[in-house]
């Protein structure tokens, strides 16, 4: 694992302590340029060169009718990122940000999608209330495509790392992983996702919990928790994020998906979670469950549910005006003002 650098840290401190404001005036945002700073081992750190990779994976477990969408939707959003129409693309453009966007197994084909490599591992997962959702080898290349991607960002330049996702069915596969990690209900993690009614959370809650009580025996584990119970894009970003802690690379994590992949992360390589910055609250109430295992503090809480990386996007601009006031602000001594009342 990377440690991030404590004697910039030291010194990211004192500078905040010297710029013309009250100490802690700036709240949070005062904490945020100091890890910044303690992550890039620079007094001054920024956040201008940011990647967003989107992983996107059908869900074998769409079957027991636990969405409110079609599975087609998860191909059509695939189109929609390359095309530019998607919330990520508009946010991307707007950021300046990178953008990648990998299939991992779309049921229906999206065609040749330019910039889009088809990296697909099968039509989707299997149903995980039938049997494990990936097979080891399923496990392994979709944990190495989210490695590959780190890694890429990082020889890349990239100072901050986005996960997305897509999957239509994908916040039930996060809700069991999360419940099996956690040691709580599948009701306690079990939500709305992209727009099911109350009478669709409490199915969805019911095949949760069977899935639990199949798999139950093989959950000490938490590559056989991925294995079984995860999704093709769910390991990618534990993939990415485990690999983006080991190099040094912090990850903005994004909402209720991202998270549960953050605390798959944290689960295989205790520790990576030193690297993580959590960007929003979901509206998905389960969310604050993983939130608080992980320790996080969300930046932002907006309402947002779509994925994408979309609430990590629209966190971004937190980051750099962070980095912005610590770096740009004057100290009390370059502006000639006196410092506390004697
Ligand atoms: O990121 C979130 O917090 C979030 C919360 C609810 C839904 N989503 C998105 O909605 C899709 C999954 O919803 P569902 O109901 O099909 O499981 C998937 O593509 C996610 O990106 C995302
Ligand atoms: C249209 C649509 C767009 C999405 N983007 C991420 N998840 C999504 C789910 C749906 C249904």
């Amino acid at each position: 694992m990377a440690q991030p650098d404590e004697e910039a840290a030291r010194m990211a401190a004192e500078r905040q302590s010297m710029l013309i404001k009250p100490p802690g005036a700036l709240g949070r945002l005062e904490a945020l340029a100091i890890r910044l700073a303690a992550w890039q081992g620079t007094l001054k750190p920024s956040a201008d060169r940011v990647r967003i990779v989107v992983f996107a994976g059908d869900h074998g477990v769409a079957e027991e009718g636990v969405s409110a969408f079609s599975q087609s939707v998860t191909a059509a959003m695939v189109r929609q990122f390359a095309r530019g129409g998607a919330a990520v693309s508009v946010l991307v453009r707007s950021l300046g940000a990178d953008l990648e966007v990998i299939n991992l197994g779309t049921v229906e084909e999206t065609g040749p999608v330019t910039g889009v490599p088809d990296l697909r591992l099968g039509p989707g997962t299997a149903n995980f209330v039938r049997g494990p959702a990936m097979t080891e080898r399923q496990l392994a290349q979709a944990l190495r495509a989210g490695r590959d991607a780190a890694e890429r960002a990082r020889s890349g330049g990239v100072q901050i790392f986005i996960g997305g996702e897509m999957g239509i069915g994908n916040t039930t596969a996060a809700a069991a992983l999360a419940s099996a990690l956690l040691g709580e209900t599948a009701e306690a993690l079990a939500g709305p996702g992209a727009g099911l009614g109350t009478e669709g959370v409490r199915h969805k809650a019911e095949v949760i919990r069977r899935a639990l009580a199949l798999h139950g025996p093989y959950l000490g584990d938490p590559l056989e928790v991925l294995r079984r119970l995860g999704g093709f894009e769910i390991a990618a970003l534990a993939g990415a994020f485990v690999a983006c802690a080991q190099q040094g690379l912090p990850v903005l994590v994004d909402g209720f998906i991202c998270t549960a992949a953050a605390l798959a992360a944290e689960r295989l390589c205790p520790g990576a979670a030193g690297w993580f910055l959590y960007a929003h609250a979901s509206a998905e109430p389960g969310h604050k469950r993983m939130l608080t295992a992980l320790d996080g503090k969300p930046l932002l809480d907006l309402g947002m549910r779509l994925g994408e990386g979309s609430g990590a996007a629209v966190a971004l601009p937190l980051l750099r005006l962070a980095c912005a006031l610590h770096s740009g602000m004057a100290t009390f001594d370059e502006a000639g003002i006196a410092g506390k009342a004697p």
